[in-house]
């Protein structure tokens, strides 16, 4: 099951931002979505995540035209999808109670009924999810300390475990690890990866294109008119087609 926008465009006010954008996002695969700030990597992710419906082309899951299915239909979808804001936007509480919202708000009745009955025969523990996506981002000893009182990177992981939690099938990060150090950028690249090897399917933007070529099996390079390019990995380092691919790999200052 594939999440993709087909022939996209899309933009804000009189202003076209994308313009004829086809990207898939595979089951199981890391597709990094590289280029300069402002050329619309958010606004790409906010469509996939189905926040809103493109001006025009269409957005499928799993070959679901999703915004002209019904509003049912187009919200069992999005419950399936988990989104990373560049900024954490946590809720006002525990980091527990964060890690543990998609859990209670997100699953569908059927998801939660299912994980209740689970969780009465004792297969599993309501919250063992969260605690384990915690621990996936190195929290587990954060549980009962208040969202507001984290630091900007531990923010962003909470952020990142909320979204694991609920184990959605495609999971779509805004620059997960702008605000973190090397060491805690590793522990999110590791869980981007496992993620990705438990297959859900991956979006990630992000300016770092050595992270890009750290975790990503495909690239969509992005500049100014939409995406420009889109390739396995080292295929689009090697041995890219488009020039201002190689000059954007090359460091040179275009937008
Ligand atoms: N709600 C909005 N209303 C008007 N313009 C917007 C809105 N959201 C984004 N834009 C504009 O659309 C363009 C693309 O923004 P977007 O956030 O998608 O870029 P980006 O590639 O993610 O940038 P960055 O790397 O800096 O996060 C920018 O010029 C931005 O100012």
């Amino acid at each position: 099951m594939t999440l993709q926008t087909v022939g996209v465009e899309h933009g804000y006010g009189d202003e076209t931002i994308l313009e004829n954008v086809s990207l898939a996002v595979p089951p199981g695969e890391v597709v990094a979505i590289i280029g300069p700030s402002g050329v619309g990597k958010t606004t790409l992710l906010r469509l996939l995540a189905l926040f809103e419906p493109p001006r025009d082309g269409s957005l499928e899951y799993g070959g679901t035209d999703v915004w002209r299915a019904s509003a049912q239909r187009r919200l069992e979808c999005r419950r399936r999808i988990g989104m990373v804001f560049q900024e954490a936007s946590l809720f006002d509480a525990s980091v527990r109670r964060n890690a543990e919202y998609g859990l209670h708000v997100r699953r569908s009745w059927a998801d939660r009924l299912r994980r209740e009955v689970a969780d009465l025969v004792g297969l599993r523990n309501g919250t063992s999810d969260a605690m384990e996506a915690l621990e996936t981002v190195g929290l587990e000893d954060k549980l009962e300390q208040h969202a507001g009182s984290l630091s900007g990177g531990e923010a962003q992981r909470v952020a990142f475990a909320r979204a694991l939690a609920y184990d959605p099938d495609f999971l779509l990060l805004d620059e997960p690890t702008s605000d973190l150090d090397p060491r805690n950028t590793a522990v999110i690249e590791n869980a981007v990866r496992e993620a990705g090897d438990r297959g859900i399917g991956v979006a990630i933007a992000t300016h770092d294109m050595n992270q890009a070529r750290r975790i990503a099996d495909q690239v969509a390079v992005i500049l100014g008119d939409g995406i420009i390019e889109v390739g396995e990995t080292d295929r689009i380092f090697e041995d890219p087609e488009d020039d201002r691919t190689q000059q954007f790999i090359d460091g040179e200052l275009i937008y």
